[in-house]
């Protein structure tokens, strides 16, 4: 609620007093003063104002009276109380004998004033009069003259005001960028008032063809005409607060003018109605508008010729926009498809989620958080595509926490494919040479394996993986082992068993071929596995073992055999033909390396076995006579340098000339076998058995001396006389004899070892045979 104080403030604001009042008002309002002190035949009147704090004398005759301690302002009192103030004799009245007018000179004792109202009824200042001697009071009719001449000098205050601010609009107007026209309701809408700036707003040509009575609408280009004209006759039958219309002028280069339009009430009845309309000259917004169109446009295509996606992300909101373009690339139409970020970063690929995590710390750094990533991103078909995606920062918060990021996407699949080729088949020519260095160097297949299985993995993103060698048993049965298996152990149980392989230095390996792996071995064959197309041959996981989402065999083959097969799963997206072409070379080298290696193995037995054989008796496998010989020969110098005890048995079966007569020779040759069987078995690591020819066998038991040898000498004479050899559904029984003698004294030689045990092997013969006879 607005204080008389506040309103008092206001009003003199709005009348611009007391410093807005020109000379020549002044000198009216002086003129006025003079008047009204001949008509009450005064030597003082005055005008004044109150402002906030102070006294303002606007126009006097005779000497100003300007008091500036509020308290003594009559004019002020006068205002407070809203009522005329009459002193007869100021000296006489004791509210007023110290008033400052009293000191003028000479004093002045008589005071008469009223209040100046404004025509809003608010009261701003005081007219009076003033006399040097003491009046009589003042009569009614004085004192209304006096409010009359107040209420005049108020009234003619506010017209020149009303009257300057007029002035001030129309300067205003005519220099501001609105001109206006009052427009009648008429053919074609003459004007019936133009603003002084209306040159300035629609042209030369235009003002002077209305100046020449051309109708308004007549202006207007004619694509816009009848529009303006339906507008505008539809403004009056529904007249809405304004009309707002926009069109060309007429002519080439017309200026484009935006139009509002209001309504005038019509001045008599009858009389055509009219508008008053506010023009302004848009021409330029127009064509910057225009120009922003066009870039845009030329923008948009230069977007979509460079097939580029783009996005809008409001990160408060987590509501973002897309293009067409951007849809299409994972395989959606925009209509079909609802943008979220979550969504979004659901389908890029697991192992490139870092890069976007990279991006974000990023975007959250200063600056315009620029970025350029490739990541791959899942397409509706599932499969993956590349996308080079370039984004920057558009708005920050006032803490500079990024609020929205734009970017573009492209579909650089093509590129990236063509670059991840090369990159792997550099990697792959890397560990082919590698692989094949190890092997050379060293002839380990399991070591050269090992090596490869980690570059081989990481080449191709596979999680798991093995490479296994076919190996054959005795039996002919095949097994895959595993040299090189990533780490497959998924509880404890498996975890054990691959740890004790490892102290144990085996490998892993698989004899059941009916399943994944065995199918490329049994068919030879490259096997494919995914979720969405699984491997008949798949036989399902043992219990804890990790999922195999995707899986790739391929074996291993060499001139037309396979001899192994590399495993390779968990590829995120899958295993396709190009990656198969790809490691073709691979199981090439490593067909060629294990045959490399089965051949080296091969030529290491061959030599094994002529060395076997060059020392063995081709009958019973035991030592030969001349291996016997060098044996005895070597243990005997070896006895000789203090290595313990030992014994030569001589052994002889008894009557097998009669085993050959009853039985036949190949009955004669199984008795002979059989009895080298029973000397191995009583044979320690540390003896040495030997057949020296026909049925005469020898036994050197080392680190014992007669005595001590008897004991397995014994056992074996005893069990052969009491195990008949089964031959052809008979019972063979045979004996031996046996003698035996300690290493002969230093300098003796072989000979004379032997010859001792041959005597005691006589000895034994002529003691009746089946029994053990030691040297003498
Ligand atoms: N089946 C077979 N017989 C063999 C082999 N080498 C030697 N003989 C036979 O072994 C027999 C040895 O017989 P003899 O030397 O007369 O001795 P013996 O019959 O065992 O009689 P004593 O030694 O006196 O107990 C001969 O008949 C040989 O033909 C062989 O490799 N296979």
């Amino acid at each position: 609620m607005p204080t008389p104080e506040s309103r008092r403030l206001q009003t003199l604001l709005n009348l611009s007093l007391p410093g807005g009042l020109g000379d020549k008002p002044r000198e009216e309002l002086r003129q006025h003063t003079e008047e009204m002190a001949r008509l009450f035949n005064v030597p003082v009147c005055q005008i004044s104002v109150l402002d906030r704090d102070a006294q303002h004398v606007l126009a006097a005759h005779g000497p100003a009276q300007q008091v500036n301690d509020m308290r003594h302002c009559l004019c002020a009192q006068m205002i407070a109380q809203q009522a005329p103030l009459v002193v007869p004799d100021l000296q006489a009245d004791p509210r007023w004998h110290d008033h400052p007018l009293l000191q003028a000179d000479p004093p002045l004792r008589f005071y008469a004033g009223v209040p100046v109202p404004s025509l809003a009824g608010v009261y701003f200042g005081a007219l009076c009069i003033m006399d040097h001697r003491p009046r009589p009071d003042i009569t009614p009719r004085e004192l209304g003259l006096l409010q009359r001449l107040a209420v005049l000098i108020s009234s003619s205050l506010e017209r020149r005001m009303r009257h300057h601010r007029r002035r001030m609009d129309a300067e205003l107007l005519s220099h501001g960028p609105t001109a206006a026209v009052v427009l009648q309701l008429s053919n074609g809408w003459p004007p019936v008032y133009t603003s002084g700036n209306l040159r300035e707003v629609i042209g030369l040509d235009a003002a002077d063809a209305l100046a020449a009575g051309t109708p308004f609408e007549q202006l207007i280009h004619a694509d816009d005409r009848s529009r303006f004209a339906d507008a505008m006759r539809g403004h009056l039958e529904t007249p809405l607060p304004a009309l707002q219309i926009s069109y060309q002028l007429a002519g080439s280069g017309g200026r484009c003018i935006r139009q509002s339009t209001f309504t005038l009430p019509s001045p008599r009845p009858g009389e055509p109605r009219r508008v008053c309309a506010y023009l302004v000259d848009e021409t330029r917004q127009k064509r910057l508008e225009a120009s922003i169109a066009a870039t845009k446009d030329r923008l948009l295509l230069a977007v979509e010729s460079a097939q580029l996606g783009t996005f809008d992300l409001d990160l408060r909101t987590g509501i973002g926009s897309i293009n067409a373009r951007l849809a299409e690339i994972i395989g959606h139409r925009l209509e079909d498809y609802e943008y979220t970020p979550w969504g979004w970063l659901e389908r890029v690929h697991p192992l490139d989620r870092h890069y976007l995590d990279t991006m974000r710390s990023q975007l959250a750094a200063l600056g315009d958080g620029k970025q350029s990533v490739a990541y791959r991103v899942r397409h509706s078909d599932g499969h993956y595509v590349w996308v080079q995606s370039y984004s920057k920062v558009a708005e920050r918060d006032a803490a500079g926490m990024p609020q929205r990021v734009v970017g573009t996407l492209m579909d650089v699949t093509a590129q990236k494919h063509d670059e991840l080729k090369r990159q792997r088949q550099r990697q792959l020519l890397d560990a082919l040479n590698d692989v094949q260095a190890s092997f050379l160097l060293n002839q380990d297949m399991r070591a050269a394996s090992k090596r490869l299985l980690d570059p081989l993995l990481a080449m191709n993103e596979s999680l798991f993986g093995f490479i296994g060698i076919l190996r054959k048993g005795p039996d002919g049965q095949r097994s895959l082992v595993l040299p090189a298996v990533s780490d497959l152990a998924w509880d404890a149980a498996t975890r054990g068993r691959m740890a004790m392989l490892e102290r144990q230095g085996r490998d892993l390996h698989f004899d059941n071929f009916d399943n994944l792996f065995g199918h490329v071995i049994t068919h030879e064959t490259v096997v494919r596995s995914a979720p969405d197309a699984p491997h008949p041959a798949a036989r399902g996981l043992p219990p804890g073992h990790p999922p195999l989402s995707t899986f790739l065999g391929m074996p291993i083959v060499f001139d037309g055999q396979v001899t192994g097969m590399i495993g390779l799963a968990n590829r995120p997206g899958g295993y396709d033909d190009e990656l198969v072409a790809l490691l073709t070379p691979l199981t090439t080298t490593l067909g060629a390396l294990i045959r490399a290696r089965e051949l080296d193995e091969a030529r290491r037995n061959a030599e094994a076995e002529l060395q076997r054989l060059a020392v063995a008796d081709g009958l019973t496998g035991l030592l030969n006579r001349r291996a016997f010989m060098a044996a005895l020969q070597d243990t005997l110098e070896r006895c000789h340098r203090g290595d313990g005890p030992c014994t030569l048995a001589m052994l002889d079966l008894d009557h097998f000339k009669q085993v050959n007569d009853r039985h036949g020779h190949p009955a004669g040759d199984e008795v002979l076998r059989h009895f080298a069987e029973a000397l191995r078995g009583v044979a320690r690591e540390v003896d040495i058995a030997g057949r020296l020819g026909g049925e005469e066998f020898a036994l050197l038991l080392h680190g014992v001396d007669v005595t001590q040898a008897l004991v397995p000498l014994e056992r074996l004479r005893a069990s052969l006389a009491a195990h008949p050899v089964p031959w052809d559904g008979q019972q063979i029984t045979v004996t031996v004899s046996i003698g035996t003698a300690v290493v002969p004294e230093r300098g003796a030689s072989i000979q004379t070892w032997l010859a001792a045990a041959d005597r005691a092997l006589y000895a034994a013969k002529q003691g009746g045979r089946d029994r053990i006879h030691p040297a003498d």
